[in-house]
C-alpha cells in the first residue's frame, strides 16, 4: 500500500484529505507542521508528500528544501491556500512536483498523487535499469589506494602493456580489469575472461586455445579458445597462479610470439590480445615453490596493481554501504533506506575479511531484517563477527 504523508496546521485540512485519501485505498500520516512532517519524512520512507505552504515552525517552503536535501525521489505537492499561488509556482521551480489549490478539487487532487507515484516509480526503475545496462560497474572510493588505482588505469588503459592484478578474494581484482578495458582503445572488442582455478587442469589447453576435432576422447568438435575469442580485444586470466606449468609454456608462448595452436591442431595462428592477470597468490613464492614461470612471470607484470583490502581504506566503507543501499533497495523496489551514523561507524570499524561481497551482503541482510532506518543494534545483531 502506498503511503502519504499529510502536513499541514489546519486540522479541518488534514482530515478531508485524510478521509479521501484513505478510501482510495492509500495509507495516511499526518503532521501538524513543517518541523514535525520533517522528522517523520525522515524517519520513514514515504511515496507521495502533501504539504501546506504557509505553516508555522518550518514553513512549506523550508519543508521542500529540506525533504529533498533528505531524500530528493520522494515526490512533494504543495498545497497552497489563497494568496499561495505564487509561491506554490516558485515551490514547483525548486523541485516540487506540482501544487493544488485550497479547498481541494477531488479530481485533481487523485490525478496529481497518481502521476507522482507513477513518476517515483519511473524514477527508481531508471535507476534501477541504468546500473543494470552500464558495463561496467562504477568503482567507488576516496581513500588513497583507490585513488592511485584510478590514475594507474587511466595512464595504463590506453596503452598495450600487460597488467598484473594482485589482492585478496574479492577486493575488486576483476573490477580493475573491466576498467583497463573499459577505458582502453580495445573497449569495442571483447573482454574474455577465463578462471584458471575453476578449470581442470587438463581441459584449461583446451579451453585457452581450443581444439580440434578428434585430438581427444571429448573433442567431438572443433573449438575455437578464449586466445581466439579475444582477438582484437582484451583476455582476463583469473587466479593465474592456479595454472599448470603445461600451460604456463603454452601461454608464454603465445605472449612471446603472438601465436597460438589449437590442442591437436598443427597450424599456427596469430591472435591480437591484451592479457590482463589476477592472482590472491604471492606469486614470487609461487615461482621460489617451482609453481610458476619466472619468465611468464615477467612477461605479466610489466605494470603491478595492487588492490588493498578492505581492511585497509575502511574510509571507503560508507561510500560502499551508501551505493549498496542505493542498488539493493532499487532492486527490491524500495526506497532507499537511511542508516543511523553509528551505525554506519559500526560497519567501518568491523573486521572484514576483506571482501566486498561480504559487504554487500551484509547491507542486504540489514536492509531485509532492519527497519526504515538501520540502527546500531542491527549492526550488532546482524554482523556476525569474523571468527
Ligand atoms: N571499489 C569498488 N566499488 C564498488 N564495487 C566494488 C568495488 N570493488 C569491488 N566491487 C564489487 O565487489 C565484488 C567483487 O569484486 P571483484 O569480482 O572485482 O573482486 P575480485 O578481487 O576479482 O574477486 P575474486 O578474488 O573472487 O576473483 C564485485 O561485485 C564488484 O563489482
Amino acid at each position: 500500500m502506498s503511503n502519504i504523508l499529510i502536513i499541514d496546521d489546519e486540522k479541518a485540512i488534514r482530515k478531508t484529505l485524510s478521509e479521501i485519501l484513505s478510501y482510495e485505498g492509500y495509507k495516511i500520516e499526518e503532521a501538524g507542521d513543517g518541523e514535525e512532517g520533517l522528522k517523520k519524512f525522515k524517519e520513514k520512507a514515504y511515496d507521495v508528500v502533501l504539504c501546506d505552504i504557509k505553516m508555522p515552525k518550518l514553513d512549506g517552503i523550508e519543508f521542500l528544501d529540506k525533504a529533498r536535501e533528505a531524500n530528493p525521489d520522494v515526490p512533494v505537492i504543495m498545497i497552497s491556500g489563497h494568496g499561495t499561488i505564487e509561491t506554490a509556482v516558485e515551490a514547483v521551480k525548486k523541485g516540487a512536483y506540482d501544487y493544488i489549490s485550497k479547498p481541494p478539487d477531488l479530481n485533481r487532487l487523485l490525478i496529481t498523487i497518481r502521476n507522482a507515484m507513477d513518476k517515483n516509480n519511473l524514477v527508481t526503475e531508471t535507476k534501477s535499469l541504468k546500473r543494470k545496462v552500464s558495463r561496467v560497474e562504477e568503482m567507488i572510493g576516496e581513500s588513497a589506494g583507490i585513488v592511485k588505482i584510478k590514475e594507474t588505469i587511466d595512464k595504463v588503459a590506453p596503452t598495450d602493456a600487460r597488467i598484473l592484478v594482485t589482492g585478496e578474494n574479492g577486493v575488486g581484482k576483476e573490477l580493475v580489469a573491466r576498467w583497463v578495458h573499459e577505458k582502453s582503445n580495445r573497449a569495442t572488442a571483447p573482454l574474455v575472461e577465463v578462471n584458471c582455478a575453476a578449470i581442470p587442469s587438463e581441459l584449461i589447453e583446451s579451453e585457452l586455445f581450443g581444439h580440434e576435432k578428434g585430438s581427444f576422447t571429448s573433442a567431438v568438435k572443433q573449438r575455437i579458445g578464449k586466445f581466439e575469442q579475444a582477438h582484437g580485444g582484451t583476455l582476463f586470466l583469473d587466479e593465474i597462479g592456479d595454472m599448470s606449468l603445461s600451460a604456463q609454456a603454452k601461454v608464454l608462448r603465445a605472449l612471446q610470439e603472438g601465436k597460438i595452436t589449437r590442442v591437436g591442431g598443427d597450424k599456427d595462428i596469430s591472435v591480437d590480445v591484451r592479457v590482463i592477470a589476477a592472482t590472491n597468490k604471492d606469486l614470487l613464492k609461487e615461482v621460489d615453490d617451482k609453481n610458476f614461470r619466472l619468465d611468464l612471470y615477467h612477461r605479466l607484470s610489466v605494470i603491478i596493481i595492487h588492490v588493498p583490502s578492505l581492511n585497509d581504506r575502511r574510509e571507503d566503507i560508507p561510500l560502499l554501504v551508501d551505493k549498496f543501499l542505493a542498488d539493493i533497495c532499487a532492486d527490491y523496489g524500495i526506497p532507499k533506506k537511511g542508516i543511523e551514523k553509528d551505525a554506519l561507524e559500526g560497519l567501518k570499524q568491523h573486521n572484514w575479511t576483506g571482501n566486498i561481497r561480504e559487504l554487500r551482503n551484509v547491507v542486504e541482510r540489514l536492509i531485509i531484517l532492519s527497519g526504515k532506518t538501520i540502527i546500531p543494534d542491527d549492526v550488532h545483531a546482524y554482523v556476525v563477527p569474523k571468527r
